[in-house]
């Protein structure tokens, strides 16, 4: 009997170590990929600050970012795993949408077609989110090491009010600046006949991406709304399952 109950509490406390461990590691890891993130969106920003000053134009800016930009944008798909695995507590869903139409921004729009990388509206959208990804990621840091001071929380859970309006702004006005040239050249597409007997037209994909703005958006912005509600005036918010 007493030798159940021994094992009973070796068994409870490996495990309980297992779990401080686990978190440990969650935590060194999440330490480093936020630095890591912080450090890269700097690097753009200082990027971003000195070619301006240097040519007086926004002309060429996004060619000379370009390979930082892939780097640190794809590599945040590495935030689906987090929320997958369960080490950052956030739905999968939410910031799976978040993540992937960044990466498709970026891949399959600016990076994809020469002629709109000079736009405004690229300009826009990646001011917005490098000012917006610095203060996220530096948040998480500072908040990870116990030591997050105000303003950085005032900001992450303020700025967004506008940023991400502005954001939406930038990214959907080049999409729509990309859309004569899509058509044009037929790009990405797959028309019939052809031996797969499938069918696909970017152009028309596009406006689908566009309009899913619509009800995508809303989430992403009230599930912000909420979670400034939450960190900001210390409501409790019961989430539904996502
Ligand atoms: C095939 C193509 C498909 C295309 C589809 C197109 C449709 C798309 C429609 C929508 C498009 C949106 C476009 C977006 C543009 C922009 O980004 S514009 C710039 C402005 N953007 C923002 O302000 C971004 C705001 N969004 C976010 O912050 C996130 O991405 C989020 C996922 C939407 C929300 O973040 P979330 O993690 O839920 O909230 P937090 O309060 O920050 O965190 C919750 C808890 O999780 C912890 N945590 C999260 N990440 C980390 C981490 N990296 N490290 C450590 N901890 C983390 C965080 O601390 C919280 O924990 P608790 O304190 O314990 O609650």
């Amino acid at each position: 009997m007493a030798s159940t109950e021994e094992d009973g509490s070796v068994e409870e406390k490996e495990n309980n170590n297992k779990k401080r461990t686990k978190s440990a590691i969650a935590v060194a890891w999440l330490t480093f990929y936020n630095i890591a993130m912080t450090a890269g969106w700097l690097v753009l920003a200082m990027a971003m600050i000195r070619f301006y000053i240097q040519r007086g134009t926004h002309k060429g800016l996004y060619k000379s970012i370009a390979r930082t930009l892939k780097f640190f944008q794809t590599i945040a798909l590495l935030e689906v795993v987090h929320c997958a695995i369960g080490i950052v507590r956030t739905s999968v869903i939410v910031t799976g949408v978040q993540v992937c139409s960044r990466i498709f921004m970026v891949w399959f729009i600016t990076n994809s077609i020469k002629q709109i990388q000079n736009e405004e509206s690229v300009i826009l959208f990646l001011v917005v989110w490098t000012v917006t990804e610095i203060t996220r990621y530096s948040f998480y840091t500072f908040n990870l090491l116990n030591h997050l001071p105000y303003f950085i929380k005032w900001a992450r859970y303020n700025m967004f009010i506008i940023m991400y309006p502005l954001g939406v702004v930038g990214e959907l006005m080049t999409i729509y600046a990309a859309l004569p040239y899509v058509r044009k050249t037929g790009m990405l597409s797959m028309r019939l006949p052809n031996k797969y007997n499938v069918s696909f037209d970017y152009y028309y994909f596009l406006i689908i991406v566009m309009l899913s703005y619509i009800p995508l958006f809303p989430q992403l912005y009230f599930h912000m709304l909420r979670q400034r509600r939450k960190v900001l005036l210390g409501e409790i918010i019961v989430e539904k399952d996502e």
